[in-house]
């Protein structure tokens, strides 16, 4: 037989597995260590030079990737009695981008560095000497602005500075992420994404999720369509069609909660503005950090090392550039973890503290676990942990408690207004958090082309959000590009994941923290025993299956809407109610409306616009 026909002898000396496994940890240690301080060198100040040392060092993290995952694929596994080493042959076995031979690794590295720095440094011009960047002024426009064509101005200067910079590079990037998952032995890119969770049934699971979740959608659009149709107008809303993507309060219209103003069911209950009750609090940055550490270490979670207050970014610098959007850093030596966020004062990024610190305490939390291990059970819990606190800041108790909140009432109109609060975050955000990995799995498989990029992520965005591009959209375009984790490179069903997952730990900790009453009102601050619970699995890491670590929290190991719908019940009852009174229709059979764009359209004159009324005039006259 030819060489390469016989049988390669298979390591099967699982002490000799575990030395290996043990020369890979130190060593990875190291190489990750200084790639992340790299990264964050770029991260933190854009420049040529700082560029070329990241991707070295990428290139150097790549070659220990590739060494390392070679040799683990010569050990033969069955007879292993330890499952971490098992784990984690199997794990280091798919070499990810380092599969590429190098010409084409560099090629990719590239692409993405410039890609996010495009994405970092685009901003959008009012006049040759006024240019906003996304953070914090154009997020501030979509947030606070209610005119119809300032925000149509930032909504769509946007995506002409970030996404339609990015198209080119975007289908190279495809085409090279599929290459390396392919010869990692996924059939794309999406497949390999995917694999992470470790469940066969995963896709299906979501849509399940979602068809649980959709009535509960449609009820919120319709309500908050109608809100709109009060503010911009008929021309400017179709109450049977989709609502322009601009009309939000956020960039992406992915969370709706600076609207609050536009659709509160009960403007005479109490107000929940927490943003100026900060602002007139004198709160800052910092203080927003020491408040969220104060509650995890009141559940008995760890404080921040020092470590992490000294080498930070909490503000965004006001002499280079950066990468603003706010991200959460392991440097993968067991003391140095940071988050590099560009801070406004006000409740969303409260809330987005909040969430960055709940990265920082999973770190914290598996930091002796083997590298291997050092990830969440499965992405989506990494990316619940801050938000399960972040519920119970957010109760009117809890902000009172803390000087945010003057007076707390306890009432229907109180409770709805509260309610309503939460699901322009939670509930809106849920066909958003499913949408953009629906298109960019297609994107991998190849059933939505580079000719139909932009087609199909409108598409996908009327059939989940009922949204409508405010302006036509055309292959010009590249839509998907003007939200960071597109070309950042960065998955998203995994926000999916969290906003239901989040929801059963909330019901979970709340009950071992002994709350009785309605799961809105929980507030688990000081819970040592709630603080147990989250903590005990936050160490596990990735060490076991993820549903293994859902029962050691739910006691079951599926994912499940109910405790979300348990919530929100108040608002569902009340939403439906509301809808039927105003006799609204849920969802936008008018699917292929769009608002008019001209300036004279805004005004209406005998039921005509401007233009036709005038024409029609003009015959009388010749008449
Ligand atoms: C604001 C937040 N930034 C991300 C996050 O914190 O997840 C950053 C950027 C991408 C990954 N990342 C990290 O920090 C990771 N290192 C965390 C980890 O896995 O270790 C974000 O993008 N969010 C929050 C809600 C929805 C979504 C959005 O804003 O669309
Ligand atoms: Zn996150």
């Amino acid at each position: 037989l030819p060489c390469f026909l016989l049988p390669v002898d298979k390591i099967t000396d699982e002490t000799q597995a575990k030395q290996f496994l043990a020369e890979y940890n130190s060593t990875a240690e190291t190489v990750w260590n200084a790639y992340t301080e790299a990264s964050w060198a770029y991260n933190t100040n854009i420049n040529e030079q700082n560029k070329q040392i990241m991707l070295e060092k990428n290139l150097e993290m790549a070659n220990h990737t590739k060494t390392y995952g070679l040799e683990s694929r010569k050990y033969d596994t069955t007879d292993f009695q330890d499952p971490s080493v098992k784990r984690i042959l199997k794990k280091l076995s798919d070499l990810e981008r380092a599969v590429l031979p190098d010409a084409e690794l560099k090629e990719y590295n590239n692409l993405l560095a410039s890609m996010e720095t495009t994405y970092s440094v685009a901003k959008v011009c009012r006049d040759e000497n006024t240019c906003l960047p996304l953070d914090p002024d154009l997020n501030k426009i979509m947030a606070e602005s209610r005119d119809y064509d300032e925000l149509l101005f930032a909504w769509q200067g946007w995506r002409n500075a970030s996404g339609r910079e990015l198209r080119q590079s975007y289908e190279r990037y495809v085409e090279l992420a599929n290459l390396a998952a392919r010869s990692n032995g996924h059939i794309d890119n999406g497949a390999f994404w995917r694999s992470l969770y470790e469940t066969p049934t995963f896709e299906k699971d979501l849509e399940a999720l979602w068809k649980n979740l959709e009535p509960l959608y449609l009820n919120l659009h319709t309500y908050v369509r109608r809100a709109l149709f009060k503010k911009y107008g008929a021309k400017r809303i179709n109450l049977k069609g989709p609502i322009p993507a601009h009309l939000l309060g956020n960039m992406w219209s992915q969370t709706w909660s600076s609207i609050m103003d536009l659709v509160m069911p009960y403007p005479d209950a109490t107000q929940i503005d927490v943003t100026q009750a900060m602002i007139a609090n004198g709160w800052n940055a910092r203080r927003m950090f020491n408040e969220s550490e104060r509650f995890f270490t009141s559940l008995g979670l760890m404080a921040m090392p020092d470590e992490f207050w000294q080498k930070s970014m909490l503000e965004k610098p006001t002499d280079r550039e950066v990468v603003c959007h706010a991200s959460a850093w392991d440097f993968y030596n067991r003391k140095d973890f940071r988050i590099k966020q560009c801070t406004v004062v006000n409740m969303d990024d409260l809330i987005t503290v909040h969430h960055e610190m709940g990265h920082v305490q999973y770190f914290l939390q598996y930091k002796e676990q083997p590298i291997s291990f050092r990830d969440g059970a499965n992405p989506g819990f990494h990316e619940a942990i801050g938000d399960v606190l972040a519920l119970s800041v957010s109760t009117p108790k809890h902000l009172h408690s803390i000087g945010l909140l003057d007076k707390v009432e306890d009432n229907q109109e109180s409770t709805i207004n509260f309610l309503m609060s939460i699901a322009l975050d939670k509930i809106a955000f849920l066909p958003f958090g499913y949408l953009m990995d629906q298109w960019r799995w297609k994107v991998f498989d190849g059933r939505i082309p580079s000719s139909e990029y932009n087609k199909e992520w409108w598409n996908l965005r009327l059939k989940y959000q009922g949204l409508c591009p405010p302006v036509t959209r055309t292959e010009e375009d590249f839509d998907p590009g003007a939200k960071f984790h597109i070309p950042a490179n960065v998955p998203y069903i995994r926000y999916f994941v969290s906003f239901v997952i989040q929801f059963q730990f909330h019901k979970a900790l709340c009950e071992a923290a002994g709350h009785t009453g309605p799961l809105h009102n929980c507030d688990i601050y000081e819970s040592k025993k709630a603080g147990k619970l989250l903590g005990d699995v936050m160490k596990l890491g990735y060490s076991k299956p993820w549903p293994e670590a859902m029962a050691m929290i739910t006691g079951q190991p599926e994912m499940s809407v109910q405790p979300l719908m348990e919530y929100f019940q108040p608002l569902i009852t009340w939403l439906e109610q509301e809808n039927k009174n105003n006799g609204d229709i849920l969802g936008w059979p008018e699917y292929s409306w769009m608002p008019s764009t001209t300036e004279s359209d805004s005004v209406d004159f005998l039921g005509l616009n401007i233009d036709q009324a005038a024409a029609t005039a003009g015959q009388w006259v010749l008449l």
